[in-house]
C-alpha cells in the first residue's frame, strides 16, 4: 500500500489517494471521521479548529461499505476556503496576490527554505502546503490503516508524555482500551490528571506571553506478530520506518523506542530483554526495555515509541527576521496559529505508527482481498507460538 496527499491549508480540499489495498476491507467513513475529530481537539489549538468539522467524502474506491481493490480517493473539504477563496485562486488576480503577499518568514517555520528553493516571492506559496493541515489527510490515511489491523488483532493508542516542563508518570499498568478511554478524556490526552493541570497552565502561560510550547508523545502497539520488518536491508527495517514516519510529522524533531536514549547512561544487562519460552504464547520476553523492536524486526512486545514536537514556531510576540524584498530586519509575520499541537499531534503519530505497520503486514503477507491476508496472518501466528 502507498498513499499521496495533496492540497493546501486555505484551499478548497485535501485529497488523498490510498494505492494497493486489499479488497473486502469493511470501510467505516465513522471511524475515520471519528479519528479526524479527534486530530482537532486539544488544549492550545487556535480559531481554525473551531471553523473546521472535518469528515471525508468517498470518491473511489468503496462500494457498499468494503473496499473493492482500486485506489481510494478521499476528499476532506478546508471549510475556512471560503475566506480565501480569493487569495487561494489558481488563476491570476495580481492585485489580490499582491495585497497579501507575505515577506516577512517566520523562523522555525518552512518559509524561507521554501521560499529560495523554489524561488517565491511570496511565502504564502510556500506555507500553505507546509501547513500542517495536510496531517488531516495523515490521520483518515492512517484511520483506514487501523482498521486493517484491527481486523489481524492489532491495536494502537497514544497519549501526551510531557508538555513544556511538565512531565506526566508513565502509568504501565493501564490496559490498552482503558488508556484509550481516558487519555480521550483529558484535554491534552495525558493520563496522570495532576500533570494535566499543569500542563494546560504550562500552555496557557505560553499563550499569555505570545509564545508556544512543545513536549513528547508517545505510541503503543499491541498485538504485534513477531518478525515484521527485516534485518537484510536498511531501507526493510521497521524500526526505522517508524522513525521516518515520526520525524515526518510537521515540528517532530526526535524519535525513541523503548527506554530510548536513557539507554546511553545503563549497561547491556539493564537494557535487552530476556527471553523466555512457555507452551501457550511461544518465545517472549521478560521485559520490554528496546520497545519491540531487535534487528529491525518486531520482537512481539508491544511497539514502544516516543516523538518529541518542538514548540509551534508562529510566535504572537514574534522573533526577528528579514523582509525578503526589501532585506530590512522586522518581526516575523504573525499568521493565526496554535500556540500548542501536542495532544493532535499525538493522534498524528498514532496514524503514521499505523500506516507503517499496516504497511509491513502487507509486505510480509501480501494479499488481495483482506480474508487471505487474516488468514495468513493467523496461521503465522501459529507457526510463531509453534516454533
Ligand atoms: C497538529 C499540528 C499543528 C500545527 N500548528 C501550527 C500552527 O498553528 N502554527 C505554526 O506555526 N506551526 C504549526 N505546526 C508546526 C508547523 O507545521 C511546522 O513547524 C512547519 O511545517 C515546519 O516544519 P518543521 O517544524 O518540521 O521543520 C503544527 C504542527 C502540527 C503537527
Ligand atoms: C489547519 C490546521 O492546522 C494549522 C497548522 C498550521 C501550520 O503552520 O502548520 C497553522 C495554522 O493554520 P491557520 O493559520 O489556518 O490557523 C493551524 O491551524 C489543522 O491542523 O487542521
Amino acid at each position: 500500500m502507498r498513499y499521496l496527499t495533496a492540497g493546501e491549508s486555505h484551499g478548497p480540499q485535501l485529497t488523498l489517494i490510498i494505492d494497493g489495498v486489499p479488497s473486502q476491507v469493511p470501510f467505516s467513513k465513522e471511524q475515520i471521521d471519528h479519528q479526524l475529530h479527534r486530530r482537532q481537539k486539544g488544549h492550545g489549538r487556535g480559531r481554525r479548529m473551531q471553523i473546521e468539522r472535518d469528515e471525508i467524502q468517498i470518491m473511489s474506491g468503496v462500494r457498499f461499505g468494503k473496499t473493492t481493490g482500486a485506489p481510494i480517493a478521499l476528499v476532506i473539504e478546508n471549510k475556512d476556503y471560503t475566506h480565501w477563496q480569493k487569495v487561494m485562486n489558481p488563476f491570476p488576480m495580481q492585485e489580490e496576490a499582491d495585497k497579501r503577499k507575505l515577506t516577512r518568514p517566520r523562523p522555525g517555520h518552512a518559509d524561507l527554505n521554501g521560499a529560495i528553493k523554489y524561488d517565491h516571492r511570496d511565502l504564502r506559496d510556500v506555507l500553505e502546503r507546509s501547513s500542517a493541515r495536510e496531517t488531516a489527510a495523515r490521520v483518515a490515511a492512517g484511520a483506514f490503516a487501523r482498521q486493517i489491523l484491527a481486523l489481524c488483532g492489532i491495536e494502537i493508542a497514544g497519549h501526551v508524555l510531557q508538555i513544556g516542563g511538565v512531565k506526566a508518570k508513565r502509568i504501565l499498568d493501564v490496559p490498552l482500551s482503558e488508556f484509550v478511554t481516558q487519555a480521550e478524556e483529558s484535554p491534552v490526552r495525558c493520563l496522570d490528571p495532576e500533570a494535566e493541570q499543569a500542563m494546560m497552565k504550562e500552555i496557557d502561560d505560553a499563550k499569555a506571553e505570545g509564545d508556544s510550547i512543545g513536549g513528547i508523545v508517545e505510541v503503543i502497539v499491541e498485538g504485534m506478530p513477531i518478525g515484521l520488518g527485516s534485518h537484510t536491508q536498511w531501507d526493510r527495517k521497521l524500526d526505522a520506518k517508524i522513525a521516518q514516519a515520526i520525524v515526518s510529522i510537521n515540528a517532530f524533531k526526535g524519535v525513541e523506542f523503548g527506554i530510548g536514549f536513557e539507554a546511553a547512561n545503563l549497561r547491556g544487562s539493564q537494557v535487552h530483554d530476556e527471553i523466555i519460552w512457555s507452551k501457550e504464547r511461544g518465545f517472549t520476553r521478560a521485559t520490554n526495555r528496546l520497545g519491540g523492536f531487535e534487528g529491525g524486526m518486531t520482537t512481539g512486545e508491544e511497539i514502544i515509541v516516543r516523538g518529541v514536537m518542538k514548540p509551534i514556531p508562529t510566535l504572537y510576540k514574534p522573533l526577528m527576521s528579514v523582509d525578503i524584498d526589501t532585506k530590512e530586519e522586522f518581526a516575523a509575520s504573525i499568521e493565526r496559529s496554535d500556540s500548542c499541537a501536542v495532544p493532535a499531534a499525538s493522534v498524528v503519530a498514532e496514524a503514521v505508527v499505523a500506516w507503517e505497520v499496516a504497511q509491513a503486514l502487507l509486505e510480509k503477507f501480501p494479499a488481495d482481498t483482506v480474508e487471505e491476508l487474516v488468514a495468513q496472518v493467523q496461521r503465522y501466528r501459529e507457526h510463531t507460538r509453534n516454533f
